[in-house]
């Protein structure tokens, strides 16, 4: 059992609010992703988690212990640094033990549980080196060897792959999923990267500017979230947000006006709209944005000026200016022949998501 509940954890340095009010229950077994852009307070959570920093205000517990005044070294976390932050004289085995040499562990004990790691890590042949004569990856791998030894509740990894390059960093992410797989520990895990965040969370939490923005499952996030932060942050290439007004309320659609600045109107299947709700702002991904078929014309088909193409083989994104300015970009996965020629694009008013001004989302009636 590892279950960690943070009550109203709030934390300042000097007169600045860095974290507020988070609440937020991490279950037995989870691995949950704090993401956030930089400067957002991920790495002061995890910290606090940790017991490397001090709360200002709220509570933290594990499995009903209250942490607050908890030693570091006796809160059952063990942290993976982005550093690595090994010994470089040690060798691998001697950096992977040195915790349980510290605690007064027996010479047999260590032995066996710095083999255990080495072989979950695929590291029995480096053991004898020293992180001089070890590769970035191998080096992280000791680093979390070091964290698996001291069989913690739960492990804390602060960024730890962004040392690494584009394909290790694939390859570890596929390793730290298996590592949970196998050890079933909690685990809370940092970056500032959507899709390490997406490709290895059970559950991942957005936080922007000290608050926790949303907390969800990885495709809820992105098919339902709750602000337009959430909305941009997640997802490659960003959801595009254009403009428009609401012309005419039904009671079980919209229809909305000036779309992008253009001329065009849709009819967005939408019940319950507020008529109090102000200027809105469309949500829509790229993936569905479409190029209109040069021998189609249908109404809500909108011209563009095509910027830019992007080629990439299974997929091709089409960047392209609304008719008022306004940027978007279309996904097409069969347009070849087609991009550089594409004019129109065709939008799909089914899968807009609508936000107020503030920035919050507005769903239809009913909708969680
Ligand atoms: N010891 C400190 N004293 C003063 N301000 C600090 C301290 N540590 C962090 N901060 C500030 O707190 C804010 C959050 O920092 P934190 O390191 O948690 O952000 P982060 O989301 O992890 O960012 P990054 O991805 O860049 O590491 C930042 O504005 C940072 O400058």
């Amino acid at each position: 059992m590892a279950q960690l509940d943070l009550t109203g954890v709030a934390k300042k340095f000097g007169v600045v609010d860095v974290l507020r009010d988070i609440n937020l229950n991490i279950r037995s077994g989870e691995f949950v992703v704090f993401v956030g852009p930089s400067g957002c307070g991920k790495s002061t959570l995890l910290r606090i988690i940790s017991g490397l920093e001090e709360v200002t205000a709220g509570d933290l517990h594990l499995d009903g212990e209250r942490l607050n005044d908890v030693d570091p070294a006796r809160r059952g976390t063990a942290m993976v640094f982005q550093s690595y932050a090994l010994y470089p004289h040690m060798t691998a085995a001697e950096n992977m033990g040195f915790s349980l040499r510290m605690a007064g562990a027996k010479k047999a004990e260590i032995r066996e549980k710095v083999a255990k790691a080495a072989a979950i890590l695929q590291l029995e042949k480096h053991m004898d080196r020293r992180p001089g004569q070890l590769s970035g990856g191998q080096k992280q791998r000791v680093a979390i060897g070091r964290a698996i030894v001291r069989e913690p509740k739960v492990f804390l990894f602060d960024e730890p792959l962004s040392n690494l390059d584009a394909e290790l960093r694939v390859q570890m992410r596929a390793e730290l999923i298996d590592l949970h797989r196998r050890l079933k520990a909690t685990m809370i895990y940092v970056t500032h990267d959507q899709v390490e965040a997406m490709t290895l969370a059970d559950r991942m939490v957005v936080l922007n500017g000290g608050v926790i923005q949303q907390c969800g499952r990885p495709l809820d996030l992105y098919d339902d979230p709750d602000n337009r932060f959430v909305a941009g942050f997640i997802g490659s290439p960003k959801m595009n947000f254009l403009s428009a007004t609401v012309k005419e309320v039904r009671p079980d659609a919209i229809v909305l006006d000036r779309i992008g600045g253009s001329s065009t109107s849709l009819v967005m299947p939408f019940e319950g709209f507020d008529a109090a709700e102000g200027p809105i702002e469309i949500g829509v991904r790229p993936e569905h944005v479409r190029l209109a078929p040069s021998d189609e014309r249908r109404d809500g088909d909108v011209e563009v000026d095509v910027t830019l193409v992007e080629e990439l083989g299974d997929v091709t994104y089409v960047h392209a200016t609304m008719p008022a300015g306004e940027r978007i970009i279309a996904r097409s996965d069969n347009a070849r022949h087609r991009a550089e020629t594409a004019n129109r694009i065709r939008l799909d008013p089914s899968r807009f998501l609508l936000f107020g001004a503030a920035g919050q989302r507005i769903r239809p009636a009913g909708a969680a």
